[in-house]
């Protein structure tokens, strides 16, 4: 029987890595997004974003790109797209509503709309996006609705576990494939798609939609908690006078907790962590089991109060007042490796210090055209070492690897002050004193 063929609706961080995978696994994929310019970029063999080894991938596919095997495709017509997909990969963005918590289900709906009425034979539909609980049985019903192929056109729920600077190794390589299906169609047409990480081993993991929907924000929930449960240590620490990186390391060694995930700083953000626990909480409520979550309501106010306890650090390390000191901010990005700012505590705590009168000047290796278009009226720098001329302080607010390989003697000629906060830990605070700076970071006592 000839392999299924792919379509992917929404090429975002998550989309776009997913296209490009599937023509990698052999598959023929045509794409399509809702925002032109996207499209052009991908048409060319250009990632819409930053992500390690995704360009490579697409110029590796991508039909026109000289010597690509011309398996990845693009329109922007859904009558397209239905009549040529066997599995169709919904990967649109489930951002938080305006003002509340709840997840912002209109682009999955929309997607859905415009799909559905072009499935006129047999089609599975396969929701990435991570939705709350209750949406894939909805979502099948509107399918069955208003496909003309009724029930053959199929939903299944497969969410997504990547993580952003990993996400083709992530895509290629998962550590577990889990699927939420009405029928054994699905799943069949699911353990194909998957042939090549299945027989690597990869667990496949069948449940029902409820099931693998709550999988997905069970999974984040966790990964939220347990930093903020090293963060709460790390304010411990801060009143106790103990230092939150050497007890992450002891605890770590126990197998049972793990080292994975306890890294304390200014927290979590990102266009996932964030807005799913949230909207987790606001799902439970609806469901009336809103007290089965509450300890993610702490989980939140933690990791915010990361960020507010870096402001202050910085207010302290300048004498009590911002106004008019210039402070240099390395890091714009929620994580390293990535382009993506989308509640990135670093930017959140340069844009608060900038609000409140400070001269900020920002520096990342790959977030500064993004960076630039959420907070325009920061100060940026090309170079670590140009946001650093001058500065009254220094804040290193997302753990580039760069920063890590920074002299800090060389550094130091051109701060007005040696000063620096490590809002990550990962500097070595020994390297930075020993070349004359005052070094303090969260959780960590002050020398
Ligand atoms: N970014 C990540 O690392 C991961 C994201 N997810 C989930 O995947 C989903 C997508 O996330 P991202 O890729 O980060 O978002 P994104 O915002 O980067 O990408 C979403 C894309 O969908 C497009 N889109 C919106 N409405 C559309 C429509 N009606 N038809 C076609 N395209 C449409 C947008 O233009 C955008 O390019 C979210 O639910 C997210 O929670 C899950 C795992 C990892
Ligand atoms: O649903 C999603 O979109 C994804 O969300 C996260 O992936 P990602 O957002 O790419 O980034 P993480 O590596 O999880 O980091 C999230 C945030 O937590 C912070 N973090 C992480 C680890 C740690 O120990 N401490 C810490 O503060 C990071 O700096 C970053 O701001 C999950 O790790 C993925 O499994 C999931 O698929």
């Amino acid at each position: 029987m000839a392999s299924p063929k792919i379509t992917v609706i929404g090429l975002g961080y998550l989309g776009a890595t997913h296209a490009a995978a599937m023509a990698e696994l052999g598959f023929e994929v045509l794409g399509l997004d809702v925002v032109p310019e996207k499209m052009r970029k991908l048409e060319q063999g250009h990632a819409p974003m930053f992500e390690p080894g995704l360009e490579e991938l697409l110029r590796a596919h991508v039909a026109g790109v000289p010597g690509s095997t011309g398996r990845l495709r693009f329109t922007d017509s859904w009558e397209e797209i239905g009549a040529f997909g066997d599995v169709h990969f919904v990967c649109v963005n489930t951002p938080q509503k305006h003002g509340e918590y709840g997840c912002d289900m209109s682009y999955v709906d929309r997607a859905v709309d415009s799909l559905a009425p072009h499935l006129h034979g047999p089609a599975l539909v396969v929701g990435k996006s991570t939705v709350p609980v209750g949406s894939a049985e909805r979502l099948a019903a509107r399918i069955t609705e208003l496909a003309p192929a009724g029930q053959d056109a199929e939903l299944a729920w497969n969410p997504e576990f990547l993580r952003e600077g990993f996400a083709v190794k992530d895509t290629l390589h998962p550590d577990r494939i889990v699927v939420g299906v009405g029928g054994p169609r699905g799943e069949g047409l699911l353990r194909e798609v998957y042939a090549r990480p299945l027989a690597e081993g990869t667990p496949f993991l069948v449940a029902d939609f409820p099931t693998a929907e709550l999988v997905k924000t069970a999974a984040n929930s966790f990964l939220a908690t347990k930093i903020s449960f090293i963060n709460a240590m790390a304010e411990v620490c801060e009143t106790a006078g103990g230092d939150v990186v050497k007890l992450a390391e002891a605890i770590g060694h126990d197998d049972r907790i793990g080292h994975k995930f306890l890294r304390a700083g200014i927290g979590f953000g990102g266009g996932c962590l964030p807005k799913d626990i949230r909207a987790f909480m606001a799902r439970a409520g609806e469901l009336g089991a809103s007290e089965a979550l509450t300890f993610l309501r702490e989980v939140d106010s933690i990791n915010m109060r990361r960020r507010a306890q870096m402001v202050e650090m910085a207010r302290e390390a300048l004498g009590g007042a911002l106004l008019g000191k210039r402070i240099a901010v390395l890091g714009a990005t929620f994580k390293p490796d990535s382009d993506d700012v989308r509640d990135s505590p670093a930017l959140n705590v340069a844009g608060q210090l900038h609000l409140q009168g400070a001269q900020v000047t920002v520096y990342d290796p790959k977030g500064m055209e993004n960076a630039r278009a959420v907070f325009p009226t920061l100060g940026y720098a090309p170079s670590a070492r140009d946001a650093v001329r001058g500065a009254d302080v220094v804040l290193h607010l997302t753990e580039w690897s760069e920063f890590r390989e920074l002299d800090p003697a060389a550094l130091g000629e051109v701060a007005a002050t040696r000063h620096i906060l490590d809002g990550r830990n990962t500097l070595d605070p020994a390297l930075w004193r020993k070349a004359g700076w005052t070094f303090r970071a969260l959780g960590r006592p002050t020398l």
